[in-house]
């Protein structure tokens, strides 16, 4: 995909996540939810009826439609591009369906012995559909706010191609971490390689920041993160951030690595420009961790089960831990699908009230 001209978009009109990170003060805290377009919301529980998730994915008017759901029902400071971290793995020509009530399951999931099967040739251009979609909901956004793109990072990704869905123990990737050190490394490469591509396709289609989802990064430790996830990390960063740079652009990227406290500090030399935090520790934690790095979390998604009142509580005690600067709010996890619209209302009123 060649680039879009930058001149083509509209003026972005809610820059407060983008002022946050480049180190200046935003007029009210920019808040996001992880999976703000997603089935606590009637509207796409309708609209779920009449397409398969990955029809939606895979046709850019749908996934745009779905994208700007949330944005037309919230005062959101970002929109992320609905799609799922498991289109990558497709590319690369594994079978994926989206079960009702199970999650993603994959037919065939990767064996050392069909490894060598993986379609990793011009796996990024076929999601050139996601680019698409990208391009549509930038210009539909009209400037209202930011449009995140995303990726799966190359564990997270691994892990769910070799588990066949999801687990609770990982066990079966995690016998390629300790028995197959090889082949791992072989799958990570294939899958960093893709991300690179697929990640700079979105950003020549329009994504003005990126995330990257290392979800399964809680089944890991220090010494296993380490070695087969930092390498891969620092890999993408650098790669897209050098192409970004090529392209006169300014994208700010994310990283998202659950449960991973215990590599907390060394994450911080990978080079993205914000952190985010899962909600298991606490924020003053964190700052005496990575000092005034940019960080995005960490409100623990079931705290949206409370009262609007007790929302604004965990609101403001959060605050209070991370501080008002270089901060980004979101939920320390995605929304879950029983969660109300009017508790998503409260928490961002309560994080928009906030005196900066
Ligand atoms: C691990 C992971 C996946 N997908 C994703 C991750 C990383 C984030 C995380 O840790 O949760 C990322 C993702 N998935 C989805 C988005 C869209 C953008 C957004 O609104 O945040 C994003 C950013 C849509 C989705 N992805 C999925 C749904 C619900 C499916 C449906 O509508 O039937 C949505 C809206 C399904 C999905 N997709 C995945 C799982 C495990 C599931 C099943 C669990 C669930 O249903 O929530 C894989």
């Amino acid at each position: 995909m060649t680039a879009i001209n930058q001149e083509d978009f509209p003026i972005l009109k809610n820059d407060r996540i983008l002022k946050v990170i480049k180190g200046e003060k935003p007029d009210k805290l920019p808040i996001w939810v992880m999976r703000q377009a997603g089935r606590y919301m009637p509207k796409f529980r309708e609209f779920r009826k009449l397409h398969t998730f990955f029809e939606i994915c895979q046709t850019p008017e749908l996934a745009c439609e779905v994208t700007l759901m949330p944005i037309e029902r919230f005062d959101l400071d970002a929109a992320i591009i609905f799609s799922d971290i498991l289109v990558v793995p497709q590319a690369l020509g594994l079978e994926v369906e989206m079960k009702e009530s199970v999650g993603p399951v994959i037919k065939d999931p990767v064996i050392i012995e069909n490894l060598k099967n993986l379609n990793s040739e011009g796996a990024a251009n076929r999601l050139n559909y996601v680019g698409k979609a990208i391009t549509l909901t930038r210009k539909k956004l009209n400037g209202k706010v930011p449009l995140i793109g995303f990726s799966g990072a190359p564990w997270t990704l691994m892990g769910y191609m070799i588990e066949g869905g999801g687990s609770k123990t990982y066990s079966r990737s995690k016998r390629w971490l300790y028995s197959h050190e090889t082949e791992a490394h072989q799958l990570l490469t294939i899958l960093t390689n893709v991300i690179i591509d697929y990640l700079i396709l979105q950003v020549k289609a329009g994504a003005q920041l990126l995330q990257v989802f290392e979800s399964s990064a809680e089944f890991l430790n220090e010494y296993l993160f380490d070695t087969f996830c930092m390498p891969y990390l620092r890999r993408i960063v650098s790669e897209v951030k050098t192409k970004i740079v090529e392209l006169n652009l300014n994208i700010p990227m994310i990283l998202f690595a659950k449960g991973s406290h215990y590599s907390l500090e060394k994450q911080k030399s990978l080079g993205y420009d914000v952190m985010g935090i899962d909600w298991t520790i606490s924020p003053k934690t964190v700052r005496q961790i990575l000092g005034d790095q940019v960080v995005q979390g960490n409100l623990d998604p079931c705290a949206l089960y409370s009262s609007p009142d007790r929302i604004k509580d965990h609101v403001e005690e959060m605050i209070k831990g991370f501080g008002t600067r270089n901060l980004v709010v979101n939920l320390g996890h995605g929304i879950y699908p029983d969660m109300s619209e009017e508790a998503v209302e409260s928490f961002i009123n309560a994080v928009h009230n906030v005196k900066l």
